[in-house]
């Protein structure tokens, strides 16, 4: 049994942990999938280079309330589709290559790892490995609901959808979170009839409720929108979607687009011969160090954490980065806490939409004695510019302290105005010092946020 100093399941985050500090380890990873991992092959970044295009092709649409005549004359699909993966398949190519030919100390085992017992792996190749410390980074997958999979009717998910030979004419997607809001903007952009099915009364419904109502209410104006009216039945076959819904409505289309929830790989490592507990929702349990219940096993990312994002991803391997060159099972001098006090999130939808902290609702459940203000892009000269009548800006305050609870946004360029609220929460700045203590460059539309802290 070859036996190395550490093991890597996983080549998303997981393959960021290694540098020039690692060089005199021998080191296996692990890879089952594309090298590379979800984000960059079949997640963030293919889906924003397809949100991107689809922006170009809105503001088109759009461009006629600005004086100027404009129309999309065609998408090319298969031109948008190559510009996207001819970036893309190159750099996981090369980084499965790197590992593989290039790295002198490292091994990559090709195969769906599991755990034989503790610290010892099979690769999934043939063979049978142990290692000192091992780093799960395995992941999560998309979850398909029984009337899916029972139905036989063909379905696309994250990981197949960005490659269909063809624009579909009519989509029909299944949940209405993450996924489906940002398809649901791409592939209407692009021109296909979207149907969107979801459980809740809201899409989006985890977010502040004013977020969300108004995102839903957008939504109703363009997209074909169906909530709180669960699935009974998939019927149909290739090319000829029926959803048939528990009131009896039917809403068919030619592609069926399921983004129902992703639930992380711990079930399928072998968690339990490796004494690595596994909590109910799948995820491996981890402390604040990022340690197992497994002497020498890190876990990290979607296989673990209670927020499946890159950026949360990418902060714990730096923690596991770290605390491998501890001792993390010995005397745990100087281990380093991964920081899950202020975690954001976008979804690059349209009008795009960014969140940190705390909903008013929560707030509000915690008992905290809160000042909201909800300022309106409409409200500022940027605003104006744009002609914009959908975004809000909200910021939610604990009166006493003047310290930010949680920020929402929804509207153009969510995810970058929404940074300087997060600074602010993360260093405990308060609004008020944070609205009056600098400039605000005018007539930006930071200004939205400018006026929503002094609306505090
Ligand atoms: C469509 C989509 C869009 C997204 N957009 C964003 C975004 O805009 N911003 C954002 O922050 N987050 C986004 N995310 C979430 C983000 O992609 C994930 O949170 C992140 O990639 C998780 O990284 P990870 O390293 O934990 O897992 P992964 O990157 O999934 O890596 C896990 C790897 O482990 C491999 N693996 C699994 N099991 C085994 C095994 N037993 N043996 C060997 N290998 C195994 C898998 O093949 C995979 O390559 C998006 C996700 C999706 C699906
Ligand atoms: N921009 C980003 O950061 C980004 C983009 C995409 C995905 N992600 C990550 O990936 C995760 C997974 O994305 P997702 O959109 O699949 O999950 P999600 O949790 O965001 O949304 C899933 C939705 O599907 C609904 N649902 C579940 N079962 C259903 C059923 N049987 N019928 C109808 N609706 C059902 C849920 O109520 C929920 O609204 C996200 O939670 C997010 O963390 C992030």
């Amino acid at each position: 049994m070859t036996h190395y100093d550490l093991a890597i399941i996983g080549s998303g985050s997981g393959n960021t942990i290694l540098d020039d500090r690692f060089a005199d380890q021998r080191v296996a990873i692990l890879e089952g999938g594309t090298f590379g991992g979800t984000c960059l092959n079949v997640g963030c970044i293919p889906t924003k280079m397809f949100v991107y295009a689809a922006e170009v092709a809105r503001a088109i649409q759009h461009a006629g309330r600005y004086g100027v005549d404009a129309h999309v004359e065609k998408v090319r699909w298969s031109d948008i589709v190559d510009r996207v993966f001819d970036r893309i398949d190159p750099i996981a190519a090369g980084g499965e290559r790197y590992r593989r030919d290039e790295s002198p100390n490292t091994t990559l085992y090709s195969g769906y790892a599991s755990f034989v017992g503790p610290r010892q792996i099979r690769t999934g190749t043939g063979e049978v490995i142990s290692a000192d410390q091992v780093v799960v980074a395995a992941g999560s997958r998309p979850v398909i609901p029984a009337e899916v999979t029972r139905s036989g009717v063909p379905y696309r998910t994250n990981d197949d959808i960005m490659r269909l030979p063809a624009l579909p004419e009519h989509l029909v997607i299944l949940g209405s979170g993450f996924i489906a809001s940002e398809f649901a903007h791409v592939f209407s952009a692009f021109g296909s009839r979207v149907s969107i099915i979801g459980r809740g009364d809201r899409l989006l419904r985890d977010l502040d409720a004013d977020i969300s109502q108004q995102f839903t209410d957008l939504a109703r104006g363009k997209w074909d929108v169906h909530l709180g009216n669960p699935v009974a039945e998939v019927s149909g076959g290739p090319g000829e979607i029926r959803v048939t819904l528990t009131d009896g409505t039917v809403v068919t289309g030619d592609t069926l687009l399921v983004a129902t929830g992703r639930t992380p790989n711990g079930d399928r490592i072998g968690a339990e011969t490796a004494g690595i507990e596994v909590g109910a929702d799948g995820r491996v349990v981890v402390d604040q160090f990022q340690r197992t219940t497994a002497e020498g096993v890190f876990a990290l990312g979607d296989v673990s954490s209670p927020h499946q994002l890159k950026h949360v991803a990418n902060h714990e391997a730096r923690v596991v980065q770290a605390n491998l060159l501890r001792d993390a099972w010995g005397d745990g001098q100087d281990l380093v806490a991964t920081d899950h006090r202020f975690v954001p999130s976008a979804v690059f939808t349209d009008p795009q939409i960014a969140a940190v902290g705390l909903t008013e609702l929560q707030a509000r459940e915690r008992g905290y004695d809160v000042t909201v203000k909800v300022q309106r892009y409409s409200d500022v000269a940027y605003g104006w510019a744009m002609e914009d009548d959908e975004g809000l800006c909200k910021v939610i305050a604990d009166r006493g302290t003047g310290l930010l609870l949680g920020a929402h946004l929804i509207g153009a360029q969510a995810s970058t105005l929404i940074q300087p609220l997060i600074q602010a929460m993360s260093f405990g700045l308060p609004a008020r010092e944070m609205a009056l203590g600098q400039y605000w460059i005018h007539p930006a539309l930071t200004e939205v946020v400018e006026n929503a802290l002094l609306g505090l």
